[in-house]
């Protein structure tokens, strides 16, 4: 059975670092239990927070990092390089891992390629990973930032995104947030998962974990329609946790 679970620190610096704490812990527990662990990675500034912590944690070697897929749950479409990129934004984690063998599968950059073509190309990385019969790997974590509008990865309220119902990559177009066109997991994608962890610090997301936690459905709160199939966790700081009951 799934299991739902609050948890709020401090501020959000605290909720990084025991975001951290929890998740080497748990893709060890990953890596013990089936031998190689998937980690879907979040971008925005609370994953951005998390990673840093990640990659400075003393502990960060107790994972086997040769034998961790990591993946993203979305990606802005623009050049290779650039400083919005998520992936960019998490160069520091990424190049700290990448030489102990961590497989990093990041989303395609712009190149001219329209983004769908992008899409499609990601769409093919996940299947080549899945088990026979499947379309992507069955996740062991997957991190989801809460934006203050209550979107996840780049499935943003009343954006048709949220509406995909087949498929495991889209190309999103006119994002309410820059830049305009991005990549994203579907919902069913992201549903995926063995334990979902939406994490989220401020005051400016008190609204929309508030909102988000009375599941009013993905078209108005994409991040209270996404849970794990053992475990969904909500990482919170008290600012953000102020407006939930
Ligand atoms: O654009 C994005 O934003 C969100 C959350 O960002 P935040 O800065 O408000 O925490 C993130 O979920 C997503 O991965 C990213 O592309």
């Amino acid at each position: 059975m799934s299991s739902d679970l609050v948890l709020v620190h401090r501020d959000a610096a605290l909720l990084a670092q025991a975001a951290a704490a929890r998740l080497l812990t748990a893709v060890a527990d990953a890596q013990a239990a089936r031998g190689t662990a998937h980690l879907v990675l979040t971008g925005g500034r609370n994953g951005n927070a998390l990673l840093a912590a990640l990659a400075a944690h003393p502990a960060r070697d107790a994972v086997d990092w040769a034998h961790v897929e990591l993946w993203w749950g979305d990606e802005r479409y623009l050049p290779a390089g650039d400083p919005e990129r998520n992936a960019v934004q998490a160069a520091a984690f990424l190049d700290a891992v990448r030489p102990l063998g961590a497989r990093v599968h990041e989303m395609p950059p712009a190149d001219g390629a329209p983004a769908e073509q992008a899409a499609a190309r990601y769409a093919a990385e996940l299947a080549a990973a899945a088990a026979p019969g499947e379309a992507l790997p069955l996740f062991d974590v997957l991190l989801l930032g809460v934006g203050p509008d209550a979107h996840v990865a780049s499935l943003f309220p009343g954006h048709p995104g949220t509406e995909q119902a087949d498929g495991t990559v889209i190309a999103v177009h006119d994002s309410p947030k820059p830049p305009p066109t991005r990549l994203s997991l579907t919902l069913p994608a992201l549903h995926h998962a063995r334990q979902v962890w939406l994490l989220a610090a401020g005051q400016d997301k008190a609204d929309a974990v508030a909102l988000a936690r009375t599941s009013p459905g993905a078209a108005t709160a994409p991040a209270g329609a996404v849970t794990g199939t053992e475990r969904t966790l909500w990482l919170l700081d008290d600012a953000a946790a102020g407006k939930t009951a």
